[in-house]
């Protein structure tokens, strides 16, 4: 992708969350939907809110596009996002793929767990200034639930910071870069090989800030697990099959812990007690 089509995704993005109030309401998230815009899903008194606006948009399957949520204003808001998503998906495919022979498995070893109507959702998130960045985060640290996230970052404010030994360690800025983040599934079907790291985002006090993350997960009804080649005696298997790993994943984010955890096999002993 072109760094004047990354600018010009960044740009219609930036028009749309300028706009009044009134207008971007018109795209509201209905309770309990996932789609559209919005802030945090509110699921207790308790919940420390999230210092960003977000809009939420399925963009494959194509059947399944809830076109009303998309913006009218600015008018090509629908054919960037279009665009935009049919290039991710190939940047996609393209690394289920890759990230597949570098196991020296078969290419379509994880393409094939996802099947062929892949759901992908393209998440607008907008920060806004924030006089206490000491106190508030722009997203709390999560891991992300998809198999690969695809993530075009603010040209250049910085804010996403990344877990590492026991670290947050900053993601820098690279303007015509996309960053490649892989979520919790594809950390289940590779049996642990390839990590799911912990991110969050960071607000600052003068500036805004924009990204653009592309989720890929599998329908509902499909089952993903460890691929079978993945599993042996010195790599046990990790996980158990799961359908439906969104919905896991949304469970354990309100209730506080940690998704994954909850799909792992228990080892046992020669015993058969843990
Ligand atoms: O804004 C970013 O850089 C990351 C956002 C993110 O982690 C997410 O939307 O899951
Ligand atoms: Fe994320």
């Amino acid at each position: 992708m072109s760094s004047s089509f990354l600018d010009k995704v960044r740009e219609v993005a930036k028009q749309f969350f300028a706009l009044p109030a009134e207008e971007k309401q018109k795209y509201s998230r209905a309770v309990n939907e996932s789609e559209g815009y919005g802030n945090d899903v509110v699921v207790s008194e308790k919940q420390v809110l999230d210092w960003s606006y977000r809009l939420t948009l399925r963009v494959f399957p194509e059947d399944l596009r809830r076109l009303h949520l998309w913006p009218q204003n600015p008018t090509d808001f629908g054919e960037m996002l279009h665009e935009y998503g049919t290039r991710t998906k190939s940047v996609i495919d393209l690394l289920f793929k890759a990230m597949a022979k570098s196991l020296k498995l078969e290419e379509d070893s994880f393409s094939k767990q996802f099947g062929d109507r892949v759901l992908m959702q393209t998440r607008f998130n907008f920060y806004p200034p924030c006089s206490r960045p000491d106190q508030v985060l722009g997203v709390k640290p999560h891991t992300d639930r998809s198999g690969i996230t695809i993530l075009l970052q603010d040209g250049e404010v910085e804010g996403l910071q990344v877990f590492i030994e026991d670290r947050w360690v900053r993601v820098p800025i690279i303007p015509d870069a996309l960053l490649v983040n892989l979520g919790d599934q594809m950390q289940i079907m590779s049996n642990g090989i390839f990590k799911s790291p912990m991110h969050r985002v960071v607000t600052n006090t003068e500036k805004m800030r924009l990204s653009v993350a592309t989720f890929s997960e599998p329908e509902p009804h499909r089952e993903i697990g460890p691929v079978d080649l993945l599993i042996d005696e010195n790599r046990p298997r990790l996980y158990r099959n799961v359908k439906n790993y969104g919905a896991i994943n949304y469970e354990c984010f309100q209730k506080g812990t940690v998704a994954l955890e909850t799909v792992r096999v228990l080892s046992m002993n020669a015993s058969g007690i843990r």
